[in-house]
């Protein structure tokens, strides 16, 4: 995690310093440390019930955190109430008035300020030809799309001019086809303002396609805070691993050096290209070994170790290949594998032979951290 120093505190767009919070008798957000950077996009991504929703109400002060600190920009606002806070919330449900017209809804926030009429006029015509909603400026919440709705939340959260914007699960009420094109207008919005954001989800493919860095989030705690390449190469934990895309996980260990590294599983040697964790055979025995089904690379039986296909899922532009190794022990280890349609191994099926090789092995210890 990042240095506790004055200059980072100030170039930040926004930190948590050992921010805690408990809950109906339990602790929901513990000791957790995050600092965003002035313009930059941050997803908060976890299973169900992790707490982020709880740090995200935390950050708009409509929670207060039992210990630990929040600042904005340099200014601490651990106890500034939400209205007086730098920030601005689009929330799950969009929260629009539905007897007010999108214009008067963009308005709001201002005219609670009491901002001079013409101003307001003028920053929420601004907002609507931003999220492309001039069309629109009269109608109300009912007669316009969910994704126009979504758009019409988050300019009036833009309105206000935060200097952090918060978003939960911003896209959990549209359809797929439209959770992709929204998320990407979020994104270019947010690059042209430069505004620094942080987004609620469980969608691990919204976080990784938006972010500039992910806050991978778990029983209350930050498992791992990187860019999206970095974790799903790199996942610091195997909670991180099997969260982040798809994993294989064996019982097993990595043997030999970088150039001719085998993993060995339930007694039988697997040949692997480039471990992602060179000489992890060293000092305490790790005790799992991740690997994507991407980087199981099926092929003649006599190129690796002998396994068996179980199932061939077609997915479309890939296909997902079950196979069980043969291992020593007998005890049955099953991997996915995806494989391009052009490769002649996805034309074979359930009962086929072939040989196995491993890519990009990640090697975990006891406590499941990467080795
Ligand atoms: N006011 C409250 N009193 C007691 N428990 C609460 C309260 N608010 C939240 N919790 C509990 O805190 C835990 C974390 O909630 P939170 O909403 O932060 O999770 P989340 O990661 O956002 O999950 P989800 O994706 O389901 O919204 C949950 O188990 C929830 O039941």
């Amino acid at each position: 995690m990042s240095t506790n120093s004055v200059g980072e505190e100030q170039q930040s767009g926004l930190v948590l310093r050992g921010v805690g919070k408990d809950l109906g008798g339990r602790t929901i957000v513990d000791d957790l440390d995050l600092v965003v950077a002035k313009g930059e996009l941050v997803c908060l991504l976890g299973p169900s019930g992790c707490g982020k929703t709880t740090t995200l109400r935390m950050i708009a002060g409509f929670l207060n955190p039992d210990v630990g600190t929040i600042s904005i920009d340099g200014e601490i606002v651990t106890r500034v109430p939400p209205e007086k806070r730098p920030t601005a919330m689009v929330f799950q449900n969009y929260a629009l008035w539905p007897h007010m017209s999108v214009f008067e809804n963009v308005a709001y926030p201002l005219k609670l300020r009491r901002t001079p009429k013409n101003e307001i006029t003028a920053r929420v015509h601004e907002m609507l030809e931003l999220v492309n909603l001039m069309h629109h400026e009269k109608s109300r919440p009912a007669r316009i799309s969910g994704g126009e709705q979504q758009r019409v939340a988050l300019a009036r959260a833009l309105v206000q001019r935060p200097a952090v914007l918060l978003l939960d699960e911003p896209l959990s009420n549209l359809d797929a086809k439209l959770r992709v094109r929204v998320r990407e207008d979020i994104r270019e919005i947010q690059q042209r303002l430069g505004i620094t954001t942080v987004i609620v989800t469980h969608d691990q493919d919204e976080a990784l396609s938006i972010s500039d860095r992910v806050a991978v989030m778990n029983s209350g705690r930050i498992e791992q805070y990187s860019d999206p390449t970095e974790l799903y190469r790199s996942p610091a934990t195997r909670f991180v691993g099997g969260f982040v895309g798809a994993m294989n996980t064996l019982d097993g260990e990595l043997r030999g050096g970088a150039d001719s590294t085998v993993a060995v599983v339930g007694g039988v040697t697997v040949p692997v290209d480039t471990p992602a964790t060179p000489g992890t055979a060293a000092g305490d025995r790790p005790v799992s070994l991740g690997v994507r089904p991407e980087n199981v690379l099926l092929g003649p039986v006599e190129a690796g170790a002998s396994a068996k296909i179980i199932r061939s899922i077609p997915r479309g532009h890939f296909t997902e290949m079950v196979i069980e190794l043969a291992t020593a022990t007998g005890e049955p280890t099953e991997l996915r594998a995806y494989l391009d349609d052009r490769s002649p191994i996805a034309r074979l099926g359930p009962g086929d032979a072939v040989g196995v090789r491993l890519h990009s092995v990640l090697s975990y210890d006891q406590d499941g951290r990467l080795r």
